[in-house]
This record gives structure tokens, C-alpha cells and sequence, in this order.
């Protein structure tokens, strides 16, 4: 049908799992109805009367996002959330001075490289709390042709009794999160998370906060976090029938990996993902999902698109071993092959059929050691140099044993957002490099790329 669902509609049409694709502006528009919502959808009038909220995030245009509220709520107190990178926190705090109801909170980055990645909103509404974790700048651009995942939480009601935590232990990972800022301006948020009812969330958090992790705390982030997550929750019956079960990674840039995949990617890394209730010494396959050149030439917004892509060509020349893991972006189901990927997702297939999955999780950790952790110290220090944030989604907690991807299966299906099996690199597939020019191909708008 061509209905237009309203944001609340189409909220009710995404349980049980609420994982959203941004909305693409000149595709058709029933791929924009079913598991897509805007930004201006999310902040929409109808889920409530808003009282106050948080935006956290790596850029902004505050302009931009005040326009995104309904104008009822832009004097309402907002408090962003930022790295404190010298340059950055001049911009954004300048940008906010006219609004004396917007607050500034520079998250503190005390590891050098370190990145404020956490793409997070708190709404707090009269009827209770919406948490929402995401993968798009507060940017136009980030919100217009790309793909960007989504994950809307109900809005959980106020309780007096502050135990009411969540099977997936959501509301304590959440609130431990926070307190890794140690941020003054947190505190209200700390203090209304532990007031809200987090009983009806059914995702597992997986979160990033710079520091050199040790002892106790070595589980509570990074890779080790998603490690410990599979191991205790997947639960899943003779489980070796799945040894060697695909794992997919997908992201919008890389880090420095190392001289080839045995250090970190393929031992320290893959171990998490791999990782069910029993370990095993099967190394299942691991496919990469990157663009290539020609993904981002004829992507909607052309070589443009490329600018959100900032693999750089120092790390690309000492990695390439990596391109042989590579497989195009590409998403002709959701009708989203040319909506060039800025969302970042890890997810486990039963089989090479890829018609069931064991686990996903979308994120805004892309395939960096900054982002998930390297192990030190002889094993005995995790060390994250930078803010990110995630959800997983497990079978048990949605009372099924996998997720159905097809359609022809009982159970609602997932909403995946690409095309599966992944499609590998032709031998002629490059991957996008930011800081190289391409001028023998003009893009989708007719211009070359020439970043010198
Ligand atoms: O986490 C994010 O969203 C991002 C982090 N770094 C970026 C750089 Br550096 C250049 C261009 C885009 C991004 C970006 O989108």
C-alpha cells in the first residue's frame, strides 16, 4: 500500500525489534515506510509532551537539529554531548551560546586519537524516558541519502522502585556507561535512567569508553563486552553445529589492523564475535563489508558521499591483506545500494545460506582498535581509546532460537539492512580511500574527486 505510516505507526509496525534504516530522500517511497523513520519522525509531538533532553554525538549543526524538534520543544533543556577536541568544542559551543536552554558537556578524552563516536539520545517525555542508540551525525547530510541504523526504545515509565531492570541487564550497562564520564551534567541523566522502568528492553548494550580496562572491568567494554554477552545469553542447543558459522562485519572505516590479520583481526577481534556459550578452536569465516570506489561513485550524493568514508590511504597501503575479507555494500532489498553506508553492523549467520541469523548488533563502532580495544599487558589490560555505543540483538531474548531473515518463516523476520550471502570484491574492486583522487570516472553528478 502507499499509506504513509505515522512515526507512531510505524513504531508499532517494527516490533518486536524497533531497528531502523534512516529515511532515504528519491527512493520510493514504501522503502521509506517500513523499518526507515527520520530524525524529525523520532523528535515527532505524537510520542509525548517532551519535558527534556540529551543528544549525544561526534558532530553537529545545531541549527539543524533544533529545526528537527517541533518548534513546541526547542525551548526545552537540551544538553549535547561532545569530544572535547580543542577546534570542536570552540564550534559547537559557539554555535550554542544563543540558547541559553541547550547545556554543553565535553566528554573527557584522556587516551591521545580518542573519539566522542556515541551517536545516543535521551528523551525524557511526562509518560517516561525513550532511550535512542544510533549511527548518523546531527548533520544534514548524515540524515538525508545515506544508511544509517536506529534503535528506539519504548519509552519506559517512571517507577519509584529503581530495581526494575531489564532481562538484559540494559538499565545497569547503561548507567555504568555514563558513569565513565564522570560529567557534572550526567548526573540528572544517571539519576532519571535509575527512576525509569527498563523491564519491556530486550537488547543487550555494548558500549566503548576510553581507558585501559583491567581486572573486573576488562568485560564491561569494548570487544571483551560483546565476548562475555555471547558467551553468557546465546544459550543455543548443540551449539557446535555452529563452529564455523559466518560472521559479517560491516562499517564505514578501518583503522591502522596491523601488518596482517593474525594480531589483532583474526585472533584477538574474531575471537569475540565468534564467541558462543562454549569456545571453540574453529575459525569461522569473517566477511568485510566496505564500499568500493564504484559503490560510492554511483552512490545518490556521488564521490560526496566518500567524505563520511574516512578510510585513509596510509592505513590502506600497510592493510592490504585486508581487501581479500572485502564484499561490496550492497542493500537492493531495502532499496538502498546507492544510499552510500554510514551504519556500522556486526552480525553472525547459522550457515553460508544466510537465511538465519545467531546475533546482531548495530553499533557506532566501526573496525578500529580505538573503537573496540587492543589487548596489553600479556592479556590482563583492555585498552579503548574512544567513546561508542551499541545494541545486540539475541534469538533467546525474543523467545526464538535464531532470526528468520527471509520472510517465508513463521517468526517475524529481521530487518536486515543488506543483501545476503554478501557480495565479494570482482579482482577490478577497490576500496574507497578518502584522501586519493578519482578523476578518470565522474560520479553520479557528473564531478571527479579531487581532495589535494
Ligand atoms: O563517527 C562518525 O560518525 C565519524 C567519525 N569521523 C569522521 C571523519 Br574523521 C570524517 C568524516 C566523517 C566522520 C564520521 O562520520
Amino acid at each position: 500500500s502507499n499509506k504513509r505510516l505515522t512515526p507512531i505507526e510505524k513504531i508499532q509496525q517494527s516490533e518486536p525489534y524497533r531497528f531502523f534504516l534512516s529515511t532515504v530522500y528519491g527512493i520510493l517511497d514504501t522503502y521509506n515506510q517500513i523499518n526507515a523513520i527520520s530524525l524529525k519522525e523520532i523528535l515527532s509531538p505524537e510520542h509525548g509532551q517532551l519535558v527534556r533532553s540529551a543528544q549525544f554525538n561526534y558532530m553537529f549543526d545545531i541549527e539543524f537539529l533544533r529545526e528537527q524538534y517541533p518548534p513546541e520543544f526547542r525551548l526545552k533543556p537540551l544538553l549535547i554531548v561532545h569530544g572535547d577536541s580543542r577546534h570542536d568544542n570552540h564550534t559547537i559551543k559557539a554555535q550554542c551560546s544563543p540558547y541559553p536552554q541547550i547545556e554543553v558537556c565535553a566528554a573527557r578524552l584522556d587516551i591521545p586519537y580518542g573519539t566522542h563516536h556515541t551517536k545516543m539520545m535521551f528523551l525524557l517525555y511526562e509518560t517516561g524516558l525513550r532511550i535512542v542508540i544510533h549511527t548518523a551525525n546531527l548533520i544534514q547530510q548524515d540524515w538525508k541519502q545515506k544508511s544509517q541504523g536506529i534503535w528506539i526504545s519504548p519509552i519506559c515509565p517512571k517507577t519509584n522502585d529503581n530495581t526494575n531492570e531489564s532481562k538484559t541487564n540494559f538499565k545497569k550497562d547503561l548507567i555504568e556507561y555514563i558513569e565513565r564520564y564522570r560529567a557534572k551534567q550526567l548526573q540528572f541523566w544517571q539519576k532519571t535512567i535509575n527512576e525509569h522502568d527498563f523491564s519491556s528492553i530486550n537488547v543487550h548494550l555494548i558500549s566503548s569508553t576510553p581507558g585501559r580496562h583491567t581486572g573486573g572491568d576488562m568485560n564491561k567494554f569494548g570487544h571483551l563486552k560483546l565476548r562475555q554477552t555471547l558467551k553468557t545469553y546465546l544459550g543455543l542447543e548443540n551449539e557446535a553445529q555452529y563452529n564455523s558459522a559466518p560472521i559479517i562485519g560491516q562499517f564505514s572505516s578501518i583503522g591502522s589492523l596491523g601488518p596482517n590479520a593474525n594480531n589483532w583481526l583474526s585472533k584477538e577481534f574474531l575471537t569475540s564475535l565468534k564467541q558462543l556459550h562454549s569456545s571453540s578452536l574453529d575459525s569461522p569465516e569473517l566477511k568485510l563489508i566496505y564500499p568500493t570506489v564504484d559503490n560510492v561513485r554511483t552512490s545518490l550524493e556521488g564521490y560526496m558521499a566518500g567524505g563520511s568514508l574516512p578510510y585513509n590511504v596510509q592505513n590502506a597501503m600497510k592493510q592490504g591483506w585486508l581487501v581479500n575479507y572485502f564484499h561490496k555494500w550492497k542493500a537492493d532489498h531495502r532499496q538502498r545500494s546507492r544510499a552510500s553506508p554510514h551504519i556500522k553492523t556486526y552480525l553472525r549467520a547459522t550457515n553460508d545460506e544466510y537465511k538465519e541469523l545467531l546475533w546482531f548488533l548495530v553499533t557506532s563502532a566501526n573496525l578500529s582498535k580505538a573503537a573496540w580495544g587492543v589487548l596489553e599487558k600479556n592479556n590482563t589490560q583492555l585498552m579503548i581509546r574512544s567513546y561508542e555505543i551499541g545494541v545486540l540483538f539475541i534469538p533467546k531474548q525474543f523467545s526464538q532460537t535464531t532470526f528468520s531473515v527471509s520472510d517465508s518463516s513463521s517468526s517475524p523476520s529481521f530487518p536486515i539492512p543488506y543483501d545476503l550471502p554478501p557480495v565479494k570484491y570482482q579482482s577490478s574492486d577497490k576500496p574507497w580511500v578518502v584522501d586519493v583522487a578519482y578523476k578518470n570516472q565522474p560520479d553520479s553528478h557528473g564531478n571527479m574527486w579531487d581532495p589535494s
